[in-house]
């Protein structure tokens, strides 16, 4: 089959058993994520879906049993803006991971910022997601072949990482700049990850998983966004389902299609054209600059070595 913009995660994993394989997904108790938790627990993973509100987090893994016929799907609890709660989630994480999709994420909040006065989205999308597969690194190695999957987004496109002032402390605060730089991160992460670690067997890679109506929108107006979209480009925004918005993630977690890929993009489940100025897809070449991708890591592991 050719996947693309309308194939399903369903679809994607057909035929594929994950039986033996275990799956962390970050923010699995809403969107995109329980429907890439359902097509990998419906392949036969045992998944644990890593999320903040507890009491969604068993809602959600009790219908996925249900629907699945799973019985190991699991609930930890994770806050990517607390690197204390990252590190435990690590620290508890016991015998090998095979796949971890980092796919929790807030887009264009007003200004927040964690205690240390980290930018929140920053923070979140990124800075906790770099600290959980940091941590679950041993894990990664002890798996057989192991798959990281970074969700970013087209919206990547708006900002590429701002080094000289990431938190904006010295800029004025525009919540579409910060998402844009912590989707930019999010590929940056996969392009550096995947060159330390594919010698061990681990792959990385960053997609787009198209645009979905979720709880992610629930800081902008999304009728006004489709307006602005239309005004600009001519086009019209066309939504994706959930099971749509999951196909590109579960393709990078545990397809055959895409065994030995690693440190690219993705969006419609194809690696992304390089971008076209003025167009709304493809992948901005600084997000896949690796000379962009050492220094972000470089200054993560340092921000993040702060709270220690
Ligand atoms: N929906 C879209 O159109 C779209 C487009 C491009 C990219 N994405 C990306 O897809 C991913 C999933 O988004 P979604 O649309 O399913 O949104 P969603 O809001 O339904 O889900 C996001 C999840 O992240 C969790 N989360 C947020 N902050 C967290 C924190 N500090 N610690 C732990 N979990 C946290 C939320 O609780 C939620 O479960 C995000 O990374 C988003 O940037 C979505």
């Amino acid at each position: 089959m050719n996947f693309g913009a309308q194939t399903t995660a369903a679809e994607v994993l057909d035929g594929v058993d994950l039986t033996g394989r275990r799956a962390v997904v970050t923010g699995g108790a809403s969107g995109i994520g329980v429907e890439t938790a359902r097509a990998l627990a419906a392949a036969g993973a045992e998944v644990t879906i890593a999320v903040r509100n507890a009491e969604a987090g068993e809602r959600t893994a009790a219908d996925l049993v249900a629907a699945t016929g799973n019985k190991q799907i699991h609930v930890a609890p994770l806050d990517l803006a607390d690197q204390a709660s990252v590190r435990a989630f690590a620290a508890g994480w016991e015998g090998p991971l095979h796949i971890l999709v980092n796919n929790a994420g807030v887009m264009a909040s007003p200004l927040s910022r964690t205690p240390q006065g980290w930018e929140m989205q920053f923070a979140t999308n990124h800075l906790g997601h770099f600290a959980l597969a940091t941590g679950l690194l041993p894990a990664l190695r002890a798996a057989d072949g192991a798959r990281v999957v970074a969700v970013a987004s087209s919206a990547h496109l708006r900002s590429g990482v701002v080094f000289e002032d990431i938190h904006f402390e010295r800029r004025e605060y525009e919540p579409w700049l910060a998402y844009g730089q912590s989707k930019t991160a999010n590929i940056l992460f996969a392009v550096e990850a995947d060159r330390r670690w594919s010698g061990d067997g681990i792959r990385v890679n960053a997609l787009h998983p198209g645009g979905i109506r979720t709880n992610l929108q629930r800081y902008i107006d999304v009728d006004e966004l489709a307006r602005s979209i239309r005004a600009s480009s001519g086009q019209e925004v066309r939504w994706k389902s959930t099971e749509q918005g999951a196909a590109t993630s579960v393709l990078l977690a545990a397809s055959p299609a895409v065994a030995g890929v690693g440190g690219k993009y993705f969006e419609d489940c194809q690696e992304a054209r390089p971008n076209v100025p003025g167009e709304r897809t493809g992948v901005a070449p600084y997000a896949l600059d690796p000379e962009a991708a050492a220094r972000l890591w470089a200054v993560s592991a340092e921000t993040i070595q702060s709270t220690l």
